[in-house]
């Protein structure tokens, strides 16, 4: 039986994406002769505007079933004015948390090609190559309670709670301690234990954790200092381990490390190593119906789903390979374009057939 991949296109940018994202496996289905096949859903806005919720019975069903997930991209302005539980983004947030995709991996790598694209010197990036463990389904984005309620004296107020089970915090220190033994065996684990008792917890736990890794090195930063070391001297990181919210942040700014969040990927994954695979940014509304969207963090999600869900490892590789050749061949879409001689801007379309050409 064939291995069955959902592909949730989304909005925004997220059509466009994908679009070449999947003429990428099909082309390696096709090279490789790889027993998946891939039926297409709703989520996000599209599915507000066709069934009236961001997460229909029918997608989370078909989600269940599939052996992997594909999503491009979530929101817009059209749906910003709706109440927060009806939001296109309630769409991806519920699918995380359905299936308990805890395990959120976003690597930040640089290419050498794009080394003048990236925010920092040369100098500093050279090589760069971090993973961000993200926990994805606790924090402050789940806790409850939450909510805003009007006070006695009539003023509004705004809350949510932070926060985390020592369960919680195990399962992703796992996650996290494993990836770094198979790395440079450095892990930081970001916390704000100065100031929030959810992350004195956490810091308590990766040190109990850490006991069962003896081989992995762990050291702890405050996530304001976090934040001015990633774009100080980012390579003393190897593998960073924080909370769902932090996590979110700290990956944006890893990305322009790298040159543009168009070049990042992840994966969100279950206890069962089940995944869903998307590339960090979103929707783009300043650019979406363009053709000028970066397609690369989507391909390289597509490599990330068939490594660690689908067990393909030769096809990943391929895709990741190809992906450095269309950028030693000096192709280029507006984000990561830089006027260096010998490169070329290109649309989203002309990314994905050169990436396809180079399989
Ligand atoms: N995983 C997701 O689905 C996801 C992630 C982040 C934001 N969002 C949603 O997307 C909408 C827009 O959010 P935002 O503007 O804060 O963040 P965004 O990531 O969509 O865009 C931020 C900036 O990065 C640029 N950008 C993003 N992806 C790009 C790509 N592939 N190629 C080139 N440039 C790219 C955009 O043009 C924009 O200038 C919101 O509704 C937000 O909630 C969804
Ligand atoms: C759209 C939003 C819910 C999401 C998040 O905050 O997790 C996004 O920013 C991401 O990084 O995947
Ligand atoms: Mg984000």
């Amino acid at each position: 039986m064939s291995k069955q991949i959902l592909v949730l296109p989304g909005d925004g940018i997220g059509p466009e994406i994908v679009t070449e994202a999947i003429k990428v496996l099909a082309a390696v289905k096709d090279k490789f002769q790889l027993a998946i096949d891939w039926q297409e859903g709703l989520v996000g806005g599209v599915a507000i505007d066709a069934e009236g919720v961001p997460l229909p019975e029918s997608t989370l069903a078909q989600a269940k079933a599939a052996d992997a997930i594909l999503l491009g991209a979530v929101g817009g302005p059209k749906w910003d004015q709706l109440e927060m539980a009806k939001r296109p983004e309630k769409g991806l947030l519920g699918l995380r948390a359905e299936l308990q995709l805890f395990g959120n991996l976003r690597p930040a790598i640089l290419y050498p090609q794009l080394a003048n694209a990236s925010t920092l010197k040369p100098e500093v990036v050279a090589g760069l190559d971090i993973l961000i463990v993200r926990e994805l389904t606790g924090g402050i984005y789940f806790g409850q309670p939450r909510g805003i309620k009007t006070l006695d004296n009539g003023e509004r107020q705004g809350f949510n709670t932070y926060v985390y089970s020592e369960s919680e915090i195990r399962r992703i220190a796992k996650v996290a301690f494993e990836a770094a033994q198979k790395r440079q065996g450095k892990l930081c684990s970001v916390d704000k234990a100065n100031v929030l008792e959810a992350t004195v917890l956490w810091r308590e736990v990766m040190e109990e954790v850490a006991k069962d890794y003896p081989d992995v090195e762990l050291s702890h930063m405050y996530v304001d200092n976090a934040a001015m070391q990633l774009v100080r001297a980012p390579k003393q990181f190897d593998v960073i381990v924080t909370g769902n919210m932090f996590g979110d942040i700290l990956s944006d700014a890893a990305a322009m490390l790298t040159g543009s969040i168009g070049m990042l990927p992840s994966a969100s994954l279950n206890a069962e190593g089940k995944g869903m695979y998307e590339p960090i940014h979103g929707s783009a509304p300043d650019i979406a119906g363009k053709e000028v969207a970066n397609p690369l963090a989507t391909i390289l999600s597509i490599a990330m789903m068939l490594r660690y869900s689908l067990g393909y490892p030769e096809p990943a590789d391929a895709i990741e390979a190809a992906v450095k050749q269309v950028l030693a061949d000096g192709l280029r879409t507006a984000d990561i374009y830089t006027e260096e001689t010998d490169t070329r801007q290109v649309s989203t379309k002309a990314m994905g057939d050169a990436v396809v050409a180079a399989l």
